[in-house]
């Protein structure tokens, strides 16, 4: 059987943490074919970000055309889209509907310098093509223009960024300091749902975010609706998290275990 292909367009990542390098393993993961579109390289380790290189529009566009003139896409992940530029050409090709499935991490603080306030006007032609949005509080925050701290705040944060066109909002609570649970809300069909799972106090956390989106692309691929990937995804990253709880890779904060490689006993 031939594998399904998912396409996801964002950030290399030079530390293998997050970004691009963790969704085509949480694809691999999922016996899926990752096929990739880099809009950035990031240089960073796990205690930093040291810079952002934006790749050209051009650069960019000429990938996703390619991409997407051969390989059966069924699902599309975006992550890092560093500049407005970019972002519009990004929106141009979902108008035409060439990208199914479509779930957006609207990762604003890896954005290049100065580019935050014109990234945020470019998301507004986004959200409307949108099947899964997956903000994390400050994200939600950025593009609603007020601060979203409680559930009760991620509830209306979430519906009100469902009126601007996605179809399901999931507004992610992995960076509540504090609680034994790991909060995200829902919102679909026109009513919010709290997703709870139990916190994991590991050290290691980075691509999170990633592989929570890349999962629910994976989900709705295979014929999944959306609350259905969501709720499949957050199981999927708990476990990858509290796999990866007690790994030493890096100084910082270090990624995740997408593949259970843990539960092996072959070193
Ligand atoms: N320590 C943790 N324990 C359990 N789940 C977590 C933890 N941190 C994050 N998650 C889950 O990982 C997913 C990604 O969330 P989050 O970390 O908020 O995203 P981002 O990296 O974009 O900020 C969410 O489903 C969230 O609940
Ligand atoms: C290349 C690259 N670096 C960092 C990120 C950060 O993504 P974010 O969703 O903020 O957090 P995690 O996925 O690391 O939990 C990125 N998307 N790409």
């Amino acid at each position: 059987m031939e594998p399904t292909v998912v396409l996801t367009i964002g950030g290399s990542d030079s530390s293998g943490g997050s970004g691009l390098q963790a969704d085509l393993r949480t694809l691999a993961a999922l016996r899926m074919h990752g096929a990739s579109v880099v809009t950035a390289v990031v240089a960073r380790n796990t205690r930093e970000i040291a810079d952002v290189y934006p790749q050209p529009t051009t650069v960019v566009t000429a990938q996703l055309a390619s991409v997407l003139e051969d390989l059966p896409v069924a699902a599309v992940k975006t992550g890092i889209l560093p500049t407005p530029e970019t972002a519009v050409a990004i929106a141009a090709r979902m108008r035409t509907g060439a990208l199914p499935n479509l779930v957006v991490d609207p990762v604003l603080t890896v954005a290049a310098a100065g580019a935050r306030r014109g990234l945020i006007a470019a998301y507004e032609r986004i959200l409307p093509h949108v099947t899964v949005l997956t903000p994390n509080r400050e994200e939600a925050s950025a593009l609603l223009g007020w601060d979203v701290f409680t559930p009760a705040d991620m509830a209306a944060a979430a519906a009100q960024l469902a009126a601007r066109g996605p179809r399901c909002v999931v507004i992610t609570g992995g960076d509540f300091a504090a609680g034994t649970e790991a909060i995200d809300v829902v919102w679909a069909e026109g009513t919010a749902r709290m997703l709870h799972s139990p916190r994991i106090s590991g050290r290691n956390t980075d691509g999170s975010g990633a592989t929570f989106a890349t999962a629910i692309a994976a989900r709705l691929a295979a014929g999944d609706d959306a609350p259905a990937a969501v709720s499949w995804a957050k199981g999927f990253v708990g476990r990858a998290i509290g796999d990866a709880a007690d790994w030493r890779i890096g100084g910082g904060t270090g990624p995740i275990d997408q593949f259970g490689w843990s539960a092996l006993t072959l070193r």
